[in-house]
């Protein structure tokens, strides 16, 4: 699965606004029934402003004309209760469209981030962090302001601009049908710049993320660009993302307003042939005054809203872009997927058949490696920078799945497992681990559901059972050390052991420590290697290491460079093979 969305065109492009927006109306389901009562207001409404001008009509003809002011008292009282109760539903509705907006923005909102919770680190490596943000964030408030502030104006107008168009066509069908004339014209304008329109805004909301990426990477290389004093060219990427999302938000303004003028021209258009043609159809004795100006009143109901509709049509394509950006995301699937009711083939904890790995279609990282690993044995993978340790640990752990080959642990099939069971068996600790913002305990809880309710005491008794206790000791507070975001108020090396820690409380079956200790200084890599060696006998360790002292008490030692695993035997021979690749590369 192509897992870049600014390459990937997706099938959610390709569909219609009509099918976009059923997909919409399905995510939020549960507010159909609001969205019922608001459209029902909205048609009430409507129809208390369109009868007004025909009162209003009636009123001049037979009570002003007549001069029979009890009745023009009554009227204006009936026209007045409808106006006001118009204003009241009206503030009912905006309230219950707002909190339907608010809903949905957290409907959408946790529906993206728990898809993203669910993507392979496939996706991860071709999506910027910034990019992905400013979909969750961004994107899906575009949609909350058109359904807060936009759908029920756009519904309204469109209702009140149909019973205008039925008044206009009922009083006179000649008048009506050349009063309507421009609007069709509209119609057809509107139906050829929406496209466009959509692309101007998809290409803003695709800059927003730029700039949104841009900001994050800087963020979070602040230290390496002050140190390397590159603020300059920092400066100057942001600027040109800065400068594109201004392009791009010109762009947008300029397709969004478009419809606004032209839809100004066309109204004084019709407004132009109704006077006129009014005119002439009273100079023959077919039409009245009351007629005339109840007919203005609807013209203008319908060409109103229609003006208001150019508006509110520009911030629904917005919307729809923005939707189009979200649905990328929600339409990803997880390609690791679990295979169904696979029999044991293999004896050894785990084995590679033949396994053959890429990260991007045609450029092959890891070529037919087959070996595997005993129960209780520790292994040791080491070889030259960039030669395909961590893939292949990455692939051990089924962080990825191979191109072709297979992956076997415990003798079946590595995804015939559950990602609980996988995770439960398989402790991997990464180059750079990570840390969330909370304590000490937090972060070594993390993951391990079984001691969470333990006490701060009783976490201890486990921690001095499983020999961590003098790694805690380390953490001048010890549990409840804080760790904050970015974890910079703790060391690298502090973060590897709190990392360590982590893991070996899971008590995996297969411990995966790839440079674990490469940030650590001798005394405490002495006493990780005491406390690996106290570890269940049945634990079976891979460890990737560049400093060979770390390696000496493995059973077996692979050499992986160039993307072949091959069995280096003695230490001495590994460090042989590791110096005849270094030289070469
Ligand atoms: N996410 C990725 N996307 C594309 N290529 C990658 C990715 N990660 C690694 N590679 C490529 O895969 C190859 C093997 O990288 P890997 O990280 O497995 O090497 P390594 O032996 O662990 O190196 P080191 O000792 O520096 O950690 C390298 O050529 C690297 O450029």
């Amino acid at each position: 699965m192509n897992y870049n969305l600014n390459q990937n065109s997706g099938q959610e492009e390709k569909q219609s606004t009509f099918q976009a927006l059923k997909k919409l109306i399905q995510l939020i389901s549960e507010e159909k029934r609001n969205l019922w009562i608001a459209s029902g207001i909205i048609l009430l409404n409507s129809c208390l402003l369109l009868t007004g001008p025909l009162l209003i009509g009636h009123t001049i003809d037979a009570y002003i004309r007549t001069k029979d002011y009890h009745g023009v008292l009554v009227f204006s009282g009936i026209i007045l209760s409808m106006y006001l109760l118009a204003f009241f539903t009206g503030y009912f509705q905006t309230k219950l469209m707002g909190g339907v907006g608010q809903r949905m923005l957290y409907t959408l909102r946790n529906a993206v981030f728990n898809k993203l919770q669910e993507l392979p680190v496939a996706f991860f490596n071709e999506n910027k962090a910034g990019d992905l943000i400013s979909r969750v964030n961004n994107d899906t408030d575009k949609i909350n302001q058109f359904f807060s502030q936009s759908l029920m104006q756009f519904i309204g107008s469109i209702v009140t601009m149909t019973g205008a168009g039925i008044f206009l066509l009922m009083i006179n069908f000649e008048l009506g049908a050349a009063a309507l004339v421009p609007a069709v014209l509209i119609l057809i304008f509107t139906a050829l710049v929406s496209p466009w329109v959509k692309r101007r805004n998809a290409s803003n909301l695709k800059s927003v993320g730029g700039m949104s990426a841009e900001i994050q990477e800087s963020l979070n290389n602040f230290k390496v660009i002050i140190a390397f004093n590159r603020r300059d060219y920092f400066r100057k990427r942001f600027d040109e993302a800065n400068r594109h999302n201004y392009k791009t938000a010109i762009g947008a303004g300029l397709a969004n307003n478009i419809l606004m003028p032209v839809y100004g021209l066309f109204s004084s258009m019709a407004q132009l042939i109704v006077l006129l043609f009014g005119i002439y159809l009273i100079s023959q004795g077919q039409f009245s005054i009351g007629l005339l100006v109840s007919y203005f009143s609807y013209a203008t109901n319908f060409y109103n809203p229609l003006r208001q509709l150019a508006a509110l049509w520009a911030n629904f394509q917005v919307a729809m872009a923005g939707w189009d950006r979200i649905s990328q995301i929600l339409s990803m699937k997880n390609d690791l997927q679990q295979l169904e009711g696979n029999t044991l083939t293999s004896t050894a904890l785990l084995e590679f058949k033949h396994v053959h790995f890429s990260y991007t279609a045609g450029k092959e990282i890891l070529h037919d490696i087959s070996f595997s690993l005993e129960k209780g044995k520790t292994y040791a993978l080491i070889g030259p920078t960039g030669g395909g340790k961590t893939t292949t640990a990455s692939l051990i752990a089924r962080l990825y799945d191979a191109t072709e080959g297979t992956v076997l642990l415990s003798g079946k099939d590595i995804r015939a497992y559950s990602h609980e069971e996988r995770a439960a068996k398989i402790g991997f600790i990464l180059q750079e681990p990570f840390l969330f913002t909370g304590t000490v305990r937090d972060n070594i809880l993390y993951g391990n559901s079984k001691y969470k309710d333990y006490t701060n005491a009783q976490l201890e008794e486990v921690i001095r059972e499983a020999n961590l206790d003098a790694l805690l000791a380390i953490f001048e507070d010890g549990l409840d050390t804080a760790v904050t975001s970015g974890s910079d108020n703790i060391s690298l090396g502090q973060k590897q052991l709190i990392a360590f820690m982590r893991a070996v409380l899971r008590n995996p079956e297969l411990l995966i420590l790839d440079e674990a200790t490469a940030n650590i200084d001798t005394i405490t890599e002495q006493l990780l290697s005491a406390i690996l060696k106290k570890l269940p006998k049945e634990t079976t360790l891979v460890i990737i290491a560049h400093r060979l002292n770390t390696i000496e008490n493995a059973d077996e030692i692979f050499f992986v460079n160039s993307g072949e695993v091959t069995r280096a035997g003695t230490l001495d021979h590994a460090m042989d093979l590791l110096l005849k690749g270094k030289r070469k590369s």
